[in-house]
């Protein structure tokens, strides 16, 4: 069946600005944490995505796959495919200036992915309705002209500070030095 339909997206949604802060079209997206599983230099182990700004409210990203990220032999496992599109649907999230979390993820799986392959990820939002924000995202890999897995993703709007209250002391450091 390959990828599915359009996510149905609410009547109401809003208007949407490009945050005046976020990196221009070309640019990398920040590092939102160094110990980050998606995005982190300093997690021991991690996707160490780089995430690059487009235009409006796109971002795109590559990912090598290695061999740490196997499920079935030869193979990427599912679940390191929807963190990647966790990542870069998150990062494209930014670029409209809210702090979200996810609270829904779709993922449609087209083709396997070999190990030493390179994912080309595309994400953009589409839009926003009070603290929902509906993120759409595809992957690509040389000779394929379809995208080779999709992702749709809501994320919801929070208060950075109350949201990691009561969490952060537990929270993994990186390494000094
Ligand atoms: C930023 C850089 C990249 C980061 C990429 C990685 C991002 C992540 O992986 S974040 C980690 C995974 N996510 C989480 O841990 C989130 C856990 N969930 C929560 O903490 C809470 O559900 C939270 C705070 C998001 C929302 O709770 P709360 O503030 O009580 O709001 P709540 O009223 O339940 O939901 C808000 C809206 O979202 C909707 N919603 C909530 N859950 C869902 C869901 N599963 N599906 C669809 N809609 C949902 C609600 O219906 C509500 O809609 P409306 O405003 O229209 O009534």
């Amino acid at each position: 069946m390959g990828v599915k339909h359009e996510l149905e997206l609410p009547a109401n949604l809003e208007p949407m600005t490009r945050h005046p802060k976020v990196p221009g079209p070309g640019e990398p997206m920040r590092v939102h944490h160094s110990m980050c599983f998606g995005c982190g230099l300093d997690a021991p182990v991690g996707l160490r995505l780089n995430v690059t700004a487009g235009e409006d409210f796109c971002v795109t990203a590559t990912m090598p796959v290695v061999d740490w990220m196997q499920g079935g032999p030869g193979v990427i496992h599912g679940g390191i495919l929807s963190a990647a599109f966790d990542e870069v649907m998150g990062n494209a999230s930014i670029l409209i200036g809210v702090p979200v979390v996810t609270v829904n993820l779709e993922i449609d799986y087209a083709k396997p992915i070999p190990l030493g392959s390179t994912l080309r990820f595309t994400a953009e939002v589409l839009g926003k309705s009070g603290r929902k924000v509906y993120v759409r995202s595809q992957a690509y890999l040389d000779g394929f002209e379809a995208p080779v897995a999709a992702a749709y993703g809501i994320f919801v709007e929070i208060n950075l500070r109350k949201h990691f209250e009561g969490y952060k002391e537990g929270a993994v450091k990186a390494p000094q030095g």
